[in-house]
């Protein structure tokens, strides 16, 4: 059978290992550096994580994928490494255009007001002046923040966490994306801001990109995406249809493990 489907993300093989300074077998005391550099042996004081382990799929144009698993099962670093800001050890990602990484980290500046964030994460995401120009009340409505006051033109660090996380979902929701990867933002603000995201996803979706969603909110999952991955300890435990999936992690995660 022919497959006419357009190829999105490539994840072929994929190692990710985090080292960590300081957390090595030989201790880190004062007394095991002097014997170190007293007898010359190399420093041990690395650690490795090994967050991903051999994770291969591949995404497609107009899916939308949600990512779940177990606290610190290494969803979070897939999505960050099929952003190109984790570098693999193993294997390799081919991506579709640039993928735009939705976290609620995305850098905004806490100095400046909510307006003015609105204009830079635009231009930042290769938008043009006029068209941002035409576009911010937009994105700032969206957002929701201007409902209880004018707390656009305020600076952020006057924002609730879930404030700064809407206005971050606004303003990069705004634009199409050919890959875009949301890390836990449905999760934050109230249930009327979730509503209106998971429609945006579903748009986003509709105009043809691929969605990438981590969640542990199964409902949201549920509700959002057609295909989900389950990670655990860095394996790809299982990828296929989030009813299947989620009925199978759904029985993982209420059995004695
Ligand atoms: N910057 C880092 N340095 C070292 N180890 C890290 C770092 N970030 C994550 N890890 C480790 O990598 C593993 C995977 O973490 P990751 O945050 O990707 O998991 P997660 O599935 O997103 O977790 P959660 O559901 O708790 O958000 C964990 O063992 C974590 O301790």
């Amino acid at each position: 059978m022919a497959d006419d489907r357009v190829p999105t993300v490539v994840v072929d093989d994929v190692h990710i290992v985090y080292r960590v300074l300081g957390g090595g077998a030989g201790g880190s005391s004062a007394l095991s550096t002097l014997k170190r550099i007293a007898t010359r042996a190399p420093s041990t004081a690395i650690r490795e994580v090994h967050a991903v382990k051999g994770v291969s799929f591949t995404a497609y144009q107009g899916e939308a994928i949600g990512l779940i698993g177990s606290n610190g099962s290494g969803k979070s670093t897939l999505l960050r490494a099929v952003a190109g800001l984790l570098p693999a050890e193993r294997g390799r990602i081919y991506t579709r255009g640039q993928p735009s990484l939705l976290g609620v980290n995305a850098a905004l500046m806490n100095d400046l007001s909510g307006e003015r964030n609105v204009v830079l994460g635009c231009l930042a995401m290769g938008m043009s002046p006029a068209e941002v120009r035409a576009r911010t009340q937009e994105i700032i409505d969206f957002s929701g923040i201007d409902e209880r006051g004018a707390f656009s033109s305020l600076p952020m660090s006057a924002y609730s966490s879930g404030m700064a996380a809407r206005l971050r979902f606004a303003i990069a929701a705004v634009k199409k994306h050919e890959v875009l990867l949301i890390d836990e933002a449905l999760a934050t603000g109230d249930a009327t801001f979730r509503a209106k995201s998971e429609n945006r996803v579903r748009e986003l979706r509709a105009q043809a990109g691929t969605v990438f969603l981590v969640s542990h909110s199964l409902e949201s999952i549920r509700d959002t995406c057609d295909r989900t991955l389950w990670l655990e300890a860095g394996v790809l435990r299982m990828d296929g249809p989030t009813d299947e999936v989620l009925r199978a992690y759904e029985g993982f995660a209420t059995s004695d493990r």
